[in-house]
């Protein structure tokens, strides 16, 4: 756990850059600090391993004030991950990822064993680590970068806008590969970025700041969507805040009508007869295959050769009421497939319930 106790920052100019900061980052979870250009986020982020000492205040790592440990000390236990992986030009991957590894002395055939197992848990083929930087494309290098400041196995991770650097397609892959990482490392993670998507995607718990670093409002991603503390962290959080929010509620709660859903097998005389406009059509083996307009369904034969218009499903274990929505944007019918994770239809999620399931996300958002 990092604790930030009323911490200040004022620079040699006079600039205050941090200004009374309380804020918790606990154990295993990645806290994001996000706000507007020059509101102190790597101010804050170079306090905890002392690259800029406070001025104000205490930093406290698991309990231990930072300023009572020397910084080569601190900083083992403290991986740093730059913009733009600030990788060494004149160094070979493999040895770039053993840099701390080097410096602990390890020798170099463990160490490069090493750099080659977290090459690997970064998602980077193993023939890169012979190559320069300069050889590797901004995404790889950046996850490069995230493999060196995982090297010497330290608990706490900070990250200061490691991903700004590379295109929105890139970034959505290492934002992804980051999540997955953590799910199996558990790390501390303190994670700065100017970018409130970003910080919603990434972020266990979310600490908005304003100019002047003072912090506006900490809350997970769903708390902030749904009750931003005041009209700066409002205006921040953006457009689209209550479909955003969507993604927070679970799927799993809507329910599921079970007898809108027919085999393609299925004579087509035997369902002339339902009072449904819509029917989803599914194989053999429960996988959807489109819906069909009752008013489509031949007089004989199976629903074999009835073309079967476009859908939407998404995982109801899984996904979110977002998810469902968009599900049933992309079906003619106006109802989502829920699935299950394999990909077989569990049954229908109508219009009537999603607008229900709407009102009751509705409800709970009082901001
Ligand atoms: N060494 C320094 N000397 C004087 N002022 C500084 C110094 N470093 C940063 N500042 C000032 O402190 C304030 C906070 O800067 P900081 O870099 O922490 O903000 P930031 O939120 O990370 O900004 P950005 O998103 O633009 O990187 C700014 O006004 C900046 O100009």
């Amino acid at each position: 756990m990092i604790t930030f106790d009323d911490v200040s920052k004022r620079y040699p100019d006079g600039t205050v850059a941090v200004d009374g900061l309380t804020l918790h980052a606990p154990t295993g979870e990645i806290t994001v600090l996000v706000g507007p250009s020059g509101c102190g986020k790597t101010t804050s982020l170079r306090m905890v391993n002392r690259m800029v000492d406070a001025t104000g205040g205490r930093i406290l790592l698991d309990g231990v004030d930072v300023r009572t440990v020397d910084p080569p000390t601190l900083r083992r236990g403290i991986g740093y991950v730059i913009q733009q992986a600030g990788l060494f030009p004149h160094r070979k991957i493999v040895d770039n990822v053993a840099t701390v590894p080097y410096l602990l002395g390890w020798d170099r055939k463990r160490a490069r064993a090493r750099a080659m197992e977290l090459l690997e848990r970064v998602g980077l083929d193993a023939g890169l680590a012979g190559r320069y930087p300069f050889q590797l494309s901004g995404g790889q290098q950046q996850r490069v970068g995230v493999a060196r400041a995982l090297a010497a196995d330290p608990p706490v991770l900070l990250m200061d806008e490691p991903f700004s650097a590379v295109d929105p397609i890139v970034r959505a892959s290492l934002q992804d590969e980051l999540l997955r990482l953590q799910s199996e490392l558990n790390k501390t993670i303190v994670f700065v970025t100017h970018d409130i998507d970003e910080a919603i995607k990434l972020g266990d718990r979310v600490a908005v700041l304003r100019v002047g670093g003072r912090l506006a409002q900490l809350a997970s991603p769903a708390e902030l969507l749904a009750e931003p503390a005041d009209d700066f962290v409002r205006e921040f959080l953006g457009r689209d805040r209550g479909i955003r929010r969507l993604s927070f509620v679970p799927g799993d709660g809507l329910r599921l009508r079970t007898d809108l859903t027919v085999p393609v097998s299925a004579e087509a005389a035997s369902v002339r007869g339902t009072a449904e406009p819509w029917l989803a059509v599914v194989d053999g083996e429960g996988r959807p295959l489109g819906w069909v307009a009752r008013e489509d369904l031949p007089d004989s034969g199976t629903l074999a050769g009835v073309p079967a218009a476009p859908y939407g499903a998404f995982v109801r274990e899984r996904d979110s009421l977002r998810s469902a929505l968009d599900a049933a944007l992309l079906s003619p019918s106006g109802n989502a497939l829920a699935v299950d994770g394999a990909g077989r239809v569990e049954g229908v999620v109508t219009r009537d319930e999603l607008d229900a399931a709407l009102a009751r996300a509705a409800g709970g958002a009082r901001g």
